[in-house]
């Protein structure tokens, strides 16, 4: 390991400054200094007080110390170095037939906010994570049989049932300025190692808040339809994983390999297998999407 890298707090003032204020995006914000998963601590917090949170809620936290990821797996973040928030959103009836937009749309507002202000090249691969495009050096050190596109982030979606309603959690982490020695696994980034040195975290959550409000008033706007808001296109466009040959790992051990096509309606992703048949997957049903080399000539798409 390296030298311990100091690391500033986040300015819980500017943050409170530029998001709280009456025409701005959040009604409610806390920012802690630690927390475990900052998804468990809202969740609990909307569970416990409902309308003590109507509007859009945040968590933030300077550190987390138990991350979660899909499907029980661990998100991992040193002291400082990353982005590890959780935002709630009162999804109306409407809102949760095409509830699997959430995270893909979370994902989208990330994109935008990496872009803008760390001035990397951004994309998703569905269903859940936030990639640097180009980030590795080699195939073979980014992340599997993904060309050279490296994990700088994630998105965890979940439904709270609370006396209010249900409420939409969506937690989103991002690696900000790790070292590589620092980072659990070896396919993954940070914006710092991605050319970012010194961005303020404070400015990324700004952006990506600000991005999220625009998106979440154009899904209104729209009746909560992610194709007539033209939503499902901007989210397919920036979505690395369509046109891929991919390797669905899927709970009970089996395994669809195909290539990935687009989204469907529900923001399900739709898999044509080398027999030509066409499979939707839901994000819910998918253990692990990883790249798949292709199988030959013969049967490519
Ligand atoms: N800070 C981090 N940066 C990048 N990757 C991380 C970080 N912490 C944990 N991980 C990796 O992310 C995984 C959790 O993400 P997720 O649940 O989305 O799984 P995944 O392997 O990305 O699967 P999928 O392909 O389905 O998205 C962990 O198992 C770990 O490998
Ligand atoms: O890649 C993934 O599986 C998603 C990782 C999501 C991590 C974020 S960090 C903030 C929020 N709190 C959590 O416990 N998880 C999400």
């Amino acid at each position: 390991m390296g030298e311990p890298v100091d690391r500033p707090a986040l300015r819980a003032s500017a943050l409170r400054e530029l998001l709280l204020h009456p025409a701005g995006p959040l009604g409610r914000l806390e920012v802690v200094e630690r927390a475990e998963s900052t998804n468990t601590e809202l969740a609990a917090a909307l569970t416990r007080e409902p309308d003590a949170w109507r509007g859009v809620g945040m968590v933030v936290a300077d550190h987390q110390a138990g991350g979660r990821g899909r499907a029980g797996r661990s998100w991992q973040t040193p002291p400082r170095a990353a982005l590890t928030l959780s935002i709630s959103v009162w999804p109306t009836a409407q809102d949760q037939r095409s509830i699997g937009w959430l995270p893909l749309l979370t994902g989208l507002g990330a994109v935008r906010a990496l872009r803008a202000t760390a001035g990397v090249d951004a994309g998703l691969k569905w269903p859940n994570d936030l990639l640097v495009l180009g980030a590795a050096a080699t195939e073979g050190d980014a992340l599997d049989g993904w060309g050279t596109d490296r994990k700088v982030g994630g998105v965890l979606s979940e439904l709270v049932p609370t006396a209010a309603g249900p409420a939409a959690v969506l937690g989103i982490g991002i690696n900000v300025s790790q070292t590589a020695d620092e980072l659990p696994v070896p396919s993954a980034t940070s914006l710092a190692l991605a050319g970012a040195k010194d961005l303020d975290r404070e400015v990324l959550v700004v952006a990506l808040v600000t991005a999220l409000a625009e998106l979440k008033a154009r899904w209104s706007t729209a009746g909560g339809d992610a194709v007539a808001s033209g939503l499902a296109d901007e989210v397919q466009a920036v979505c690395r994983t369509l046109g891929r040959r991919v390797r669905v790992a899927l709970p009970g051990g089996g395994e669809l390999v195909g290539t990935a096509r687009r989204l469907d309606g529900a923001g399900a992703l739709v898999v044509r297998d080398d027999a030509g048949t066409e499979r939707t997957v839901l994000a819910g049903d998918v253990l692990h999407v990883r790249g798949a080399e292709p199988v030959g000539p013969g049967q490519r798409p």
